[in-house]
């Protein structure tokens, strides 16, 4: 019930943006180009120049209140100085406090709306961490959708059946639909039938298997986000279609590197669309993280190379770079990234030092293409998998990590501020074959 208020979707936004993400492989070339704002005049920015209007939001000292009578939780003890991503320390699970809404879109107005009475917590601490437990229990559940698939699937072909090629074809078949992707299904039963072909083999012998099949597949991949300590700031290029989830990810590893002790800031890269540079900036509320942002239309390079500009002089650890995701343009939106990617080189040749694509599970083997486009436009060295969580195509991961072998670090399981977890293989592999945690 919390989690549910507290990621309640902007009715006029969230629905067509999952759609967008959902129809992007098909509009990408046809749909007609959306109206490009006019740039600003900044593109080859110096370090002399003045920075041109830039908004900065000063760390907020408090939330916005909750709705709600529910007494405030205290801020959880921050681990310090872990690089990796790390889930959140346990805490007792006690009922969380809501955390607050996102706001209402007022689109164009680029001002935070008013937040309410102050709350007497830390924005990090809005939500409960969850205990390790927790975190398995939440990501079975979060692929119920693509487990039960699978599992009812496997159950109505093993039952009291010999491993025979006709099981093996309506296994593939099955894994296939379940977006494992044929090369990933081929294999996995190749290695199934190399071990117990003519034998009697039941549901649960299946599934185990596959589940090993699956982990070995994507433990390669599993590789958490290590920043660079040297780098002032190491900086996180989010990149992603709209809708799958790039601000919110931008938010929930703001909040893990805060609790890490890193010094975070972000910057608010999607100047197209007036909202995408709120929701920006009540992430930045909600984490104690400065932002920096210009008004709708301004030019995106000029926002990201004044923030990095900023990020340096203040010594910050992390520089994390929201993005626009229109593909109905793939031109503009191919000229704006790589315009993004050339002119903070200026200030560090070695930036972006990650380019983080973020892909909505729910998408299914759309999720390949959008690899693939983005993969060309920039060079993105992680992956993040958003809506894991109620996902029925959660499957997909394997195919992605088969086929591309990019790192995914981390996946979404919900909206909240601590459900982005570090990507286990050997817990995905499992859940998504509907087996406990050992
Ligand atoms: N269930 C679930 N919802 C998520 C997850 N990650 C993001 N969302 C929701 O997906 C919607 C879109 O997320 P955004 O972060 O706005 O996506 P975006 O890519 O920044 O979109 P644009 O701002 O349009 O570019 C929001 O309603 C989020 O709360 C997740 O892991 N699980």
């Amino acid at each position: 019930m919390i989690f549910r208020w507290f990621g309640r979707k902007k009715p006029e936004e969230t629905a067509p943006k999952d759609e967008a993400a959902k129809d992007q492989s098909i509009t990408l070339e046809s749909a007609t180009p959306a109206p490009e704002p006019e740039p600003e005049k900044t593109p080859e920015p110096s370090a002399a120049q003045p920075a041109p209007k830039q908004e900065t939001e000063p760390v907020p000292e408090l939330a916005p209140a909750p709705p709600s009578a529910e007494p405030q939780r205290p801020v959880p003890p921050a681990p310090v100085a872990q690089t990796p991503i790390t889930p959140p320390p346990a805490a007792a699970p006690v009922e969380p406090p809501p955390a607050p809404a996102p706001m209402p879109e007022p689109e164009p107005v680029p001002e935070l709306p008013p937040a309410p009475a102050p709350a007497p917590v830390a924005a990090a601490a809005e939500e409960a961490p969850p205990t390790k437990k927790g975190w398995f229990a939440k990501l079975k559940e979060g692929l119920s959708k693509s487990s039960s698939k699978l599992t009812d699937g496997i159950t109505s072909i093993f039952t009291k059946r010999k491993l025979d090629d006709e099981a093996l074809e309506e296994l593939e078949e099955l894994l296939i639909t379940a977006d494992l992707g044929p090369a990933t299904a081929a294999k996995v039963t190749a290695e199934l039938a190399r071990t117990r072909f003519g034998k009697e083999v039941s549901p649960e012998e299946v599934k185990s298997t596959l589940a090993a099949e699956v982990s070995k597949i994507v433990t390669p991949v599993a590789k958490p986000l290590v920043l660079d300590p040297a780098l002032k700031p190491h900086v996180i290029l989010v990149v992603g279609v709209n809708g799958t989830g790039k601000t919110t990810t931008i938010g929930k590893l703001a909040r893990q590197f805060k609790a890490e002790g890193k010094s975070v800031m972000l910057a608010a890269g999607d100047t197209f669309r007036a909202a995408a540079v709120s929701q920006l900036k009540i992430w930045g509320e909600r984490t104690g993280c400065p932002v920096v942002a210009r008004d709708t239309g301004a030019d995106a390079a000029g926002l990201a190379y004044d923030a990095l500009e900023r990020a340096r002089a203040e010594k910050v650890d992390v520089l994390l770079i929201d993005t626009a995701g229109r593909l109905q343009n793939k031109t503009g939106l191919m000229e704006e990234l790589r315009k993004i990617v050339r002119v903070i080189k200026k200030l560090d040749e070695t930036a972006p030092h990650t380019t983080l694509l973020t892909l909505d599970a729910t998408t299914g083997q759309n999720a390949h293409s959008q690899v693939e486009i983005f993969r060309d436009m920039v060079n993105v060295n992680g992956l993040i998998l958003t809506k894991l969580d109620g996902s029925a195509r959660g499957g997909v991961l394997v195919s992605l990590a088969e086929k591309f072998k990019i790192p995914v670090h981390a996946i979404g399981v919900g909206e909240g501020v601590y459900d982005l977890r570090p990507f286990d293989a050997d817990a995905f592999a499992k859940s998504l074959m509907g087996l406990s945690a050992d």
